[in-house]
């Protein structure tokens, strides 16, 4: 073995060398040029992400999920894949990995799971969030937050835009949602100002699509699967609130421009088509089933009443703008929902 010479002149014998790698390194699969790490990759949102990213052949792609909302099932067609990797792992303990870019996602989003254990959503919207910037600190990684719309609170401007602060309850029953959101926000600005972190925040609007858990409790997931099982679809009172909703796929292309452009944002991205409850509960039943009942029941504490992205500085500075329109958007998750409810269409 060949010998070094040490700092004070000695003679030592040299460590031993590391096996040679796996052949299967140098497979197409191995080289990968950028390592990636999804927190919340089993839910929603992070599986549609996974399949975009894992389309680049040169990236490997890390889930880490506690299965709180997610599911191993969104994710199967990449299990056993070379360039993927699923680790059950909740994010308010740390993790230590090496990764190049971080999608922080972990945190459940639906107001009936994160109101089920307030205090667990606030340690992962804080906790969780604290962790994941240690981690992009010690391995130099860029970090996108998934913050959310829900940091506007009940909004007294509309719409809105990203230098709105908000009008939000801090000690409500959706508080360890948004205000968790909010601290994550301070901590993501934080973190890039003290300690130079790259970071990407976007503030997402409603979204939906195929994948959405069938008794999620959102309101599209809600009245799909209703409309579905020809239940009346159930609109909380007074019906006029109203949403904009955005289509998983231009989602999930917003969410990659950002990591990939220069902005920390916070950005916007929602689709501003805008709607009121009773409009989307009308929009589903043309599309499903005309004969359904429409049935008005009671709200949650401090719902907002009215929400719509101005996107401007999307467009401007990602070259974003959604293309689903609603309808369209409804009808490929209304085959997802027949497929997993075994509801065949009647033509
Ligand atoms: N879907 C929307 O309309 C929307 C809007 C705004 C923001 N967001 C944000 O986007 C992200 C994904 O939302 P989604 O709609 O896919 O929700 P989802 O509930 O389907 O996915 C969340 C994922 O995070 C996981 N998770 C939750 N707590 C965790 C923890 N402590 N450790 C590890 N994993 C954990 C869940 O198991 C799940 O897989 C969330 O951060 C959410 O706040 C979503
Ligand atoms: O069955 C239902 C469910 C919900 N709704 C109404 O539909 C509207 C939307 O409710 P959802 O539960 O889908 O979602 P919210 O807009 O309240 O919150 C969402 O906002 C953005 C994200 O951060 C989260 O995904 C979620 O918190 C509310 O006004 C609610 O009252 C119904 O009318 N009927």
């Amino acid at each position: 073995m060949a010998a070094a010479n040490s700092s004070n002149g000695d003679s030592v014998k040299s460590p031993k060398r590391p096996p040679p790698p796996s052949p299967l390194r140098f497979s197409k699969f191995y080289q990968s040029n950028m390592r990636i790490l999804i927190t919340g990759g089993a839910g929603f949102i992070g599986s549609h992400l996974v399949d975009r990213l894992m389309e680049n052949e040169k990236n490997e792609v890390i889930v880490a999920d506690n299965y709180f909302t997610g599911s191993k099932d969104n994710l199967k067609k990449w299990m056993g894949h070379p360039r993927f990797e699923l680790i059950r792992h909740d994010v308010t303990e740390p993790l230590i990995i090496e990764v190049d870019q971080i999608y922080h996602l972990a945190c459940p989003a639906s107001p009936v799971f994160y109101k089920y254990n307030p205090v667990k959503t606030i340690k992962t919207n804080v906790i969780g969030t604290l962790n994941m910037l240690g981690l992009a600190k010690r391995v130099g990684a860029r970090i996108l937050l998934t913050s959310t719309s829900e940091v506007y609170g009940d909004p007294l401007e509309h719409p809105q835009t990203e230098t709105y602060w908000g009008n939000v309850n801090p000690i409500g029953v959706r508080s360890c949602y948004d205000e968790g959101k909010r601290v994550a926000e301070t901590l993501m600005f934080d973190y890039h100002r003290q300690h130079g972190i790259e970071i990407r925040v976007a503030r997402i609007f409603n979204t939906y699509g195929p994948r959405m858990n069938i008794d999620d409790g959102r309101v599209v997931s809600n009245f799909l699967a209703q409309a579905l099982r020809g239940e009346p679809l159930t609109v909380q009172s007074p019906g006029t609130q109203t949403r904009s909703f955005c289509y998983v796929s231009d989602l999930v292309d917003g969410l990659i421009r950002l990591m990939g452009g220069s902005d920390t944002g916070p950005i916007n991205i929602g689709n501003p088509g805008e709607f009121t409850m009773l409009e989307l509960a009308e929009t589903v039943k043309e599309l499903i089933n005309p004969d359904l009942e429409i049935k008005i029941v009671d709200n949650t504490p401090d719902d907002p009443r009215q929400r719509k992205p101005d996107i401007t500085k999307s467009k401007e500075l990602l070259h974003w703008e959604p293309k689903v329109k609603l309808r369209d958007g409804l009808t490929l998750m209304e085959e997802d929902f027949r497929l997993r409810l075994g509801v065949v269409k009647n033509n």
